[in-house]
């Protein structure tokens, strides 16, 4: 069970993260977000992650050159892009040397017809609500016409609490988490990040 742990923004979280086991921290570069982080303090924060974890940036709606600008500036591994980018900037970002991730609301990912989801099908998926980072969950009978046949994540909502029974259910490849992990919007919980990992690999 894969695991990212998102909206990171201090040295010790990110420590907790990665000694919980997380295989990817999060950092969020959407604007509007209470969890936004400069690319200065995301490259050195990224200086104590393993090599084998992915280092997220997270994106919504922005010009995928600033995406790359930022990327780089931040030395991120991956690219996690929240809006309505296309598979061409999908492509765009690989060709750039970054690993990439193509977040849904699960409502979007089941409106798309069966040409458009064969199309995605090889990129990683990310399913979330409507409105990402807001801690809120999605009906999970919107899946009822199929989750992701590729590499998927589960995001929206998820908490220790919920996290195995909905992995245990839904059957992704991995899980993402911001809001469930937080004392306080925006303000994560070290207890809590270790006890959603441990959660999450219960399942498997
Ligand atoms: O975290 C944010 O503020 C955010 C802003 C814009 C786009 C995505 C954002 N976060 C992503 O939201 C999901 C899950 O959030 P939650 O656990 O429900 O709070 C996750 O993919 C984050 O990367």
């Amino acid at each position: 069970m894969y695991v990212k742990i998102c909206g990171l923004q201090t040295a010790e979280t990110v420590a907790t993260a990665i000694g919980a086991g997380a295989n990817a921290v999060g950092f969020v570069f959407a604007p509007g977000s209470p969890r936004t982080i400069t690319a200065e303090l995301v490259r050195e924060l990224g200086q104590a992650v393993p090599t084998d974890v992915e280092t997220v940036g997270v994106f919504r709606n922005q010009p995928i050159e600033q995406v790359l600008e930022i990327a780089r500036a931040a030395a991120l591994t991956t690219v996690q892009l929240h809006g309505n980018e296309t598979l061409a900037d999908m492509e765009q970002a690989r060709d750039a040397g970054f690993r990439t991730l193509r977040a849904f609301s699960a409502a979007a990912y089941a409106a798309l017809s069966p040409a458009d989801k064969l199309a995605w099908e090889s990129e990683r998926i990310l399913l979330d609500a409507v409105e990402p980072g807001a801690g809120v969950a999605f009906d999970v009978s919107l899946l009822d016409g199929g989750a992701p046949a590729g590499f998927w994540l589960l995001a929206g909502g998820l908490n220790p609490s919920n996290v195995a029974e909905l992995a245990v259910a839904l059957r992704p490849d991995g899980v993402d988490v911001s809001s469930g992990v937080e004392s306080s919007r925006g303000v994560k919980d070290g207890g809590l990040i270790k006890a959603f990992v441990a959660a999450a690999r219960s399942t498997v």
